[in-house]
This record gives C-alpha cells, structure tokens and sequence, in this order.
C-alpha cells in the first residue's frame, strides 16, 4: 500500500475527438490539500468528475485508498462512492428547491440504508452544527437560505456519507466574497478533524495560495507543473 488516499495515474478523458485530458499523474494523501489551478477550459473539472467517476475515463487509472476503480462495475463502486464526495460551485443549483433542508442531509443516510428513525434526526443536527448551521434551519428550503448556507448544506450532505476524500470544484467561487473567508475557514476545520483529503479546484490564485498544501498547473489537459 502508497498510503496515499488517491492515485491519478496516466489519466486520458476525451469527449468525442477532442482529447480535454491528456495523460494527468498525481497523488494525494489523506489530510491533504491538493489544488488543480488553470485556465477555462485547461480540463480541472473534466479531472474532478474522472476522480469521481462521473465521467469514466478513456485511459488511466484512478485509485482511491489503493483500489483501482476505472474497472469496476457501478454496482462495486457503489460502496466506494460514498466515501469520495463532490461539492460543487453553485449553492443553490446543486441543492433541491422543493426538498427541506432536513431531507436533503438525511438523503445520503436514506439512499445508502443507513437511516435509523430513531437517532437519524439527531444525526442531521449534529451534521448542520458542524457545518455552522443553526438546527432549526432543517425545516428550510434553499431558497430562505443565502449562498453560503446553501452550501454549508452541501458540505454537510457530503459529511452524512462519511468521506475520506472531497472534491470541491470552486465551492466558493460563487459565493459573495464577504462569506467565502468563512466556508474555507470551515473547509479547513472539517479537514484538519476529520483528516479529509481535498481536491480543490479553484481559479483564485490567493485562495489558492492560503488553502491548499500543494498546487497542480494545467493547461490544454496536462499538467506543466
Ligand atoms: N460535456 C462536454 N462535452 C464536450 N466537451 C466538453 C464537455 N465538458 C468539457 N468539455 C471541454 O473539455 C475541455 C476541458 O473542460 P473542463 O470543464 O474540464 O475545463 P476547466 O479547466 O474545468 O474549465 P473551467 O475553469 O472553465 O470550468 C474544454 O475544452 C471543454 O470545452
């Protein structure tokens, strides 16, 4: 075993025939924050959906606390998806309007069979406290929300599933400047307790610098350095 909590090896991601990763190395260990920086369009999502397997690569290897997961079927992956979880940039999109805010955290603990009725309410407070949340905003919707509640509310979504790695895809980006110090900062706490394993994407060379242990340049999906 590497010890390392995820291994990107040769990765090659095309859509069609145009090629938007090409052969990306890198390794990450638990802990640790890794940031994928570039230009639009360099490939930092198309990388962070491949980790994710959202997008299954055409070449390469992703392994995840040494598993090789680009040949398992999705029905292996299943128990291994739950613990690499993606926060995405928009707070608001990647919440559902109608659901409240209680439904959306417990989803995770519903959908993979580990909802008790009895302590599952527990479960969601304690997970809305970690991220800063005042309990009582379960029975909200995310439209009574500001942006960075709304994706505290994803950060605590991911927590439920008990990740050992996120991958956060500008998860502060879109959010007014005056909140982002306060998501990071929280970011930076769930990380240091939990020993969580970041892949940050991030266009914002200052928050790159304050928040990530190390930095991976891209361009036209390679990585320069
Ligand atoms: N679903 C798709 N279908 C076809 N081409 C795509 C698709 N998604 C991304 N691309 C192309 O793949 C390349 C890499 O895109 P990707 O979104 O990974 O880059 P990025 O570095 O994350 O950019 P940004 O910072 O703008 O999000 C780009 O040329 C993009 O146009």
């Amino acid at each position: 075993m590497s010890g390392y909590l995820l291994e990107v090896r040769d990765l090659v991601v095309r859509y069609g025939a145009a090629t938007a990763v090409d052969g990306v190395s890198f390794a990450l260990s638990p802990g640790e924050t890794l940031a994928l920086d570039g230009p639009s369009g360099c490939g930092k999502s198309t990388t962070a959906l491949a980790v994710l397997q959202l997008r299954r690569p055409d070449a390469g290897e992703v392994l995840f606390e040494g598993r090789e997961l680009t040949a398992l079927s999705e029905r292996e992956l299943r128990p291994l998806r739950r613990r690499v979880q993606p926060v995405f940039q928009d707070p608001y999109g990647s919440l559902s309007p109608r659901h409240r805010i209680r439904d959306t955290v417990a989803e995770p603990l519903k959908v993979q069979g580990r909802w008790n009725p009895d302590t599952g309410p527990a479960k969601v407070t304690e997970l809305l406290e970690r991220v800063g949340l005042d309990p009582s905003y379960a029975a909200r919707r995310p439209h009574e929300l500001s942006g960075g509640q709304c994706q505290r509310v994803g950060i605590a979504r991911a927590l439920a599933s008990e990740p050992r790695l996120l991958v956060l895809d500008e998860p502060v980006s879109a959010l007014d400047p005056s909140v982002r110090a306060g998501v990071l900062n929280l970011l930076a706490d769930l990380r240091d307790e939990l020993g969580l394993g970041y892949l940050f994407i991030c266009h914002d060379r200052a928050v790159v610098r304050h928040f990530a242990d190390r930095v991976i340049e891209m361009r036209d999906g390679r990585i320069t350095s």
